[in-house]
């Protein structure tokens, strides 16, 4: 059995589940600058590369939005809601638009359906995008920093793809906010193993781990 990169390496499990526990969402509006340093912010995106990857299709992008086009998007979240809802007032209009303008790092999520084997599936995509999101969250957590995913029905308007230049395939599935904590809120309770592992036996699936193996003699 080779274990050696667990006895090689300084990261202990309990460390590990200890930096899992400690990423919350944190809102945008609670997240500051400073954002990350140059050598912080590749870190970040190296993480993502580690995800699994059916067929090496790399089939997600990030989007950075920087500051200075901050504003953009502002303009688009705007123009979606006014798709979506023409009689919205301009206090909302105002409030969609301040959404752009949180947290120094804002970085858009997009799936491609098509990019590379079309045997890989949307799920897939997804599922790996999921895994490079989440990899990019804990080195950040990692380092200190706060962060939050944000959606919302914007993503699919058309005011959102064409800021973005996005193509019938492409998705766009979360926004990622990140930066400094400026207020943080006790974590959440989390679910048990119980809640939502199953085992295959004769009777069917049924709730909870699998029985503990006869002790070998
Ligand atoms: C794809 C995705 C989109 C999300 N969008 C939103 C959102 O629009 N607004 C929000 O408050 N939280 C959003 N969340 C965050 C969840 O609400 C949050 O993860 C959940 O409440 C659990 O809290 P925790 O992240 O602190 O564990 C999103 C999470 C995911 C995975």
């Amino acid at each position: 059995m080779d274990r050696s990169w667990s006895t090689d390496n300084e990261l202990s499990p309990a460390a590990l589940a200890m930096l899992m526990e400690a990423r919350q969402t944190i809102l945008p509006k609670r997240l500051d600058a400073p954002g990350p340093d140059p050598d912080e912010w590749r870190t970040w995106l190296t993480s993502a590369a580690s995800a699994p990857d059916h067929g090496q299709i790399l089939p997600w992008r990030f989007i950075c939005v920087p500051q200075d086009q901050r504003s953009r998007l502002g303009d688009a979240f705007a123009k979606a809601l006014l798709e979506r809802d023409p009689a919205a007032t301009d206090e909302q209009v105002s409030q969609a638009r301040d959404k752009a303008l949180r947290a120094p790092v804002l970085l858009l999520l997009v799936v491609d359906g098509a990019r590379g084997d079309p045997g890989v599936d949307l799920h897939e995509r997804i599922l790996s995008a999921g895994c490079a999101v989440q990899n990019l969250l804990l080195m950040a957590t990692a380092q200190g920093y706060g962060s939050a995913l944000t959606s919302g029905k914007a993503l699919k308007s058309t005011a959102l793809r064409a800021l973005f230049g996005l193509t019938p395939d492409e998705h766009a599935l979360c926004f990622l906010s990140l930066g400094t904590v400026r207020q943080r809120r006790p974590a959440r309770p989390r679910p048990s193993p119980e809640d939502y592992l199953q085992t295959l036996g004769e009777a069917g699936v049924m709730a909870g781990f699998p029985p503990a193996p006869e002790p070998t003699e």
